[in-house]
């Protein structure tokens, strides 16, 4: 393994640059050439690669987003656009890659990897957390964080004009920010994709709270539930209650930017020197993680093919909170 093609695909995160950084300074470490793919598989179809050193990495530790650009591309669902890609890869004699992404990110080098037996390891980054095979992705704590500083300034708000507001955190169909958001803000309910919720017994929890003169409420939804968004939860709760002046804030992308949080910079820089001994010693098809504060690798098979299990205990907690 002499050249290694780092990129950083799918929804950008706080902490990706980190993980560049790490990558390419472990990469040169242990003398390695390290290019640079732009824009995730869109760039790598394209052939829009640039050779990294120690100093195209400087300064950007402590910065959202990614310095290599991200991107989603539908031509490398497909198996052209994945023949392209590699034929892209052996043109600069590229024999390893390390891409970090989600889900979504992993399962294309998976299928790059049957396709055209291309080595690779993923580095889990993506706020949504939602990938198995590690406690922690890069950028869900940074976004979570974000997400807890934003429900405490509607908190303000809510409280000075008894209100209920309705919050919607991201998280595709992940309910990992909105549990611990929800806790770390104190929300009366939080409703995820991974439960069922019943409006009727959210209107009875919340006349519950009015009637014990509790004069605001914030409810914590994740996007892509079930029983719809934020907005569609606060109407059919203003059809069956008249009780309360009610707000919708969506969060949205405000929680993908901003500078990693200490943890996201220690977890991606861990995870790219990781990432690249791993790949030196013939490891493949595998991503790194955390679990119990070690750095492990998982196969593709073993952990893509179950669901991540979201933390019912949590949850209980939440509920025991609310009271
Ligand atoms: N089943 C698949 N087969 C081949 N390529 C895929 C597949 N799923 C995703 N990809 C590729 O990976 C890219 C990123 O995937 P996706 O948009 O799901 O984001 P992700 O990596 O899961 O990150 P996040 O969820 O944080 O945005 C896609 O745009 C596509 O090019
Ligand atoms: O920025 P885009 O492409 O609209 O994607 C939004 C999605 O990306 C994420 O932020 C990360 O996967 C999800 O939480 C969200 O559903
Ligand atoms: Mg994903």
């Amino acid at each position: 393994m002499n050249r290694i093609g780092v990129f950083t695909s799918g929804g950008d995160a706080p902490g990706m640059n980190a993980a560049i950084r790490a990558v390419v300074r472990a990469g040169i470490f242990y003398n390695k050439e390290i290019v640079g793919i732009y824009r995730g598989y869109e760039g790598m179809i394209e052939g829009d690669f640039e050779e990294m050193n120690v100093r195209s990495v400087a300064n950007i530790l402590q910065r959202g987003g990614t310095m290599l650009k991200s991107a989603r591309s539908k031509e490398f669902r497909t198996p052209e656009g994945r023949k392209k890609a590699f034929d892209q890869l052996k043109k600069h004699n590229i024999d390893g890659l390390i891409g970090i992404g989600g889900d979504g990110s992993f399962t294309g080098m998976h299928h790059l990897f049957l396709e055209h037996g291309m080595p690779y390891i993923c580095i889990p980054g993506t706020i949504d957390n939602d990938i198995p095979g590690t406690d922690y992705t890069i950028g869900y704590d940074t976004a979570t964080n974000t997400a807890v500083e934003a429900i405490d300034k509607i908190r303000d708000t809510a409280l000075s004009h008894n209100r209920l507001f309705f919050i919607e955190v991201m998280g595709r169909d992940s309910g990992y920010i909105a549990i611990n958001s929800g806790i770390a803000g104190g929300a009366v309910s939080i409703i995820i994709p991974e439960e069922e919720t019943s409006i009727d017994e959210l209107v009875e929890k919340l006349n519950k709270g009015g009637k014990k003169k509790k004069t605001s409420s914030l409810v914590i939804v994740a996007e892509g539930g079930k029983s719809g968004s934020a907005m569609e939860i606060a109407q059919k709760v203003k059809e069956k209650s008249s009780y309360f002046d009610t707000k919708v804030t969506i969060l949205g992308h405000l929680q993908r930017g901003g500078s990693p949080t200490y943890f996201d910079r220690v977890l991606a820089s861990k995870m790219g020197v990781a990432a690249v001994e791993g790949l030196d010693q013939g490891k493949t098809d595998s991503m790194v993680g955390i679990s119990h504060h070690e750095i492990i690798f998982n196969d593709f098979e073993k952990i893509m093919n179950q669901p991540k299990d979201i933390h019912k205990d949590d949850l209980r907690i939440a509920k025991i909170l609310s009271i």
